[in-house]
Formats: structure tokens, sequence, C-alpha cells
């Protein structure tokens, strides 16, 4: 699934700078998405707790991403 949606990524936005929100349960390809714009294959992930905020360099494109694993309550989130 990582790979599917970095693909659509580099395809619809262009030059915009843009902040996006994924969540997701844990598992569940939210960091491999980033990972494969940043620097393409990837070996290993590290589980993320609660959630992360990454800002991601890709080609003319550069985004703000909110990684936010669901299992946690949104409380957490806010925190
Ligand atoms: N086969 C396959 N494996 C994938 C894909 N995307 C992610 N994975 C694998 O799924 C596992 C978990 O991916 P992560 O990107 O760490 O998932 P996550 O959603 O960030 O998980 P948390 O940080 O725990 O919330 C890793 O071993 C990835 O290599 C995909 O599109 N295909
Ligand atoms: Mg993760």
């Amino acid at each position: 699934m990582g790979g599917f949606f970095s693909s659509i990524f580099s395809s619809v936005f262009g030059t915009r700078d843009v902040r996006i929100f994924i969540w997701g349960l844990d598992g569940t390809g939210k960091t491999t998405i980033l990972y494969r714009l940043q620097v393409g294959e990837v070996d290993t992930t590290i589980p993320t707790t609660r959630f992360n905020v990454e800002t991601v360099a890709y080609k003319n494109l550069k985004f703000q991403a909110i990684l936010y694993n669901v299992k946690y309550p949104f409380l957490a989130f806010m925190c």
C-alpha cells in the first residue's frame, strides 16, 4: 500500500506546498509512504507511537506530513 500511495502523491500534488494527514492502524504502511518518497527503497521501519510529523521534499514538491496511529485515542494525538 505504501508504494501505491507514494505514486499517487507524486503525480497529484505538482508544485504546491501542502500539509497532509495520514492515519491508520499500526503496520498499514504510513511511514513507508514517506520513506519511499524520501529515499526510494525502504528496508525497515520503526513503529510509530501515537503520531509523528515529518517534512518531506520530493522533486519540486515539499510537504509536511502528520502520521497518526489511530489505535491511540484522539486526545493522545493532541498532547
Ligand atoms: N508488501 C507490502 N508491504 C508493505 C507496504 N507498505 C508497507 N509495507 C510493510 O508493512 C510494514 C509496516 O509498514 P510501516 O510503514 O512501518 O507501517 P506504519 O503504518 O507506519 O506503522 P506504525 O508506525 O506502527 O503505525 C513494513 O514491514 C513495511 O515494509 C506495501 O505496499 N506492500
Ligand atoms: Mg510508522
